[in-house]
């Protein structure tokens, strides 16, 4: 059954540009506890698309359902990392996780209690009474996935979350980040710019047309590749097989491509 789905989705925007037609009759659906990505060439809708699902715009057409309703914002089911961590500078750690609790007046010793044990979980605990400029991006990044995961969305939206990180960091974050999501058993959409990354913490990777977005292609990860850790897959036999496939299908449509110019 779909846990979430969007269906026709259909998005313009309106500007003193004039309009935009950015997303075109999307439909998709994800299962409770799968991941996905989202690829694509600059400008395909990404971003637009968990702006939709986020509730931050409406689309102009079509709809977003949870469990086959439509979401509403009372109990905050969705929640959203991105390339900048934005936690509060003159907050601590801690007391930056306990932002949504406090907003929703959820705070609770409980509540406290789980905070400190996820901060544990990503390696954070001896800095929780600690200012977010002691820390590394990567540990300020794991950070903000607590504070994210306390809320306890249903659904995770992960916007180029390891984008500003160097690579060393960002390869052991995907681990951390995919391993604490299949504990938590967390229905997340990832958008990125990098295939690896789609395949070392997917399930299913969308690739989308831009002008006006679309969904172009579904491509399944090989379970032997989902059982694997992200540092591992990229290890993996098969990593290299769907990697390849993947780069023709976004090599074809990147706009300075010798495929797209032929056609
Ligand atoms: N606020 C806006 N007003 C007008 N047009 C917009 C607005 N936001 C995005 N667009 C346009 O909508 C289309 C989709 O944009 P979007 O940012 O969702 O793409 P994206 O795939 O996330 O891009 P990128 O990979 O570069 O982040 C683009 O043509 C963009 O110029």
């Amino acid at each position: 059954m779909s846990f979430l789905t969007l269906d026709h989705v259909t998005h313009h925007y309106f500007s003193k540009n004039g309009y935009t037609k950015a997303l075109e009759d999307i439909s998709l659906s994800v299962g409770e506890g799968e991941f996905i990505a989202l690829l694509g060439p600059s400008g395909c809708g990404k971003s637009t698309i968990l702006s939709i699902i986020a509730g931050i715009m409406k689309q102009t057409k079509g709809s977003v359902l949870l469990q086959n309703e439509a979401i509403t914002d009372s109990e905050l089911p969705i929640g959203y990392m991105l390339q900048q961590d934005y936690l509060f500078p003159w907050k601590t750690i801690i007391d930056n996780v306990l932002i949504g609790p406090k907003i929703y007046k959820k705070e609770a010793p409980a509540v406290k209690e789980k905070a400190l044990e996820l901060l544990d979980e990503v390696g954070l605990a001896h800095v929780s009474d600690a200012y977010p400029d002691a820390l590394s991006g990567g540990m300020r990044q794991r950070a903000a996935l607590v504070r994210t995961l306390i809320n306890d969305p249903k659904i995770l939206l992960l916007d180029e979350p390891f984008s500003a990180l160097d690579y060393q960091t960002k390869l052991k974050l995907e681990d951390l980040v995919s391993q604490l999501l299949k504990t938590y058993y967390k229905t997340t959409v990832l958008v990125t710019h990098d295939i690896g990354e789609a395949i070392a913490m997917s399930d299913r990777i969308f690739i989308m047309n831009a002008d006006p977005g679309s969904i172009a292609k579904v491509f399944e990860v090989p379970v032997e590749l989902r059982n694997e850790t992200p540092f591992l897959v990229r290890r993996h036999p098969k990593y290299q097989i769907i990697f390849d496939k993947i780069w023709k299908e976004l090599d074809e449509r990147a706009p300075d491509s010798e495929g797209a110019e032929a056609t």
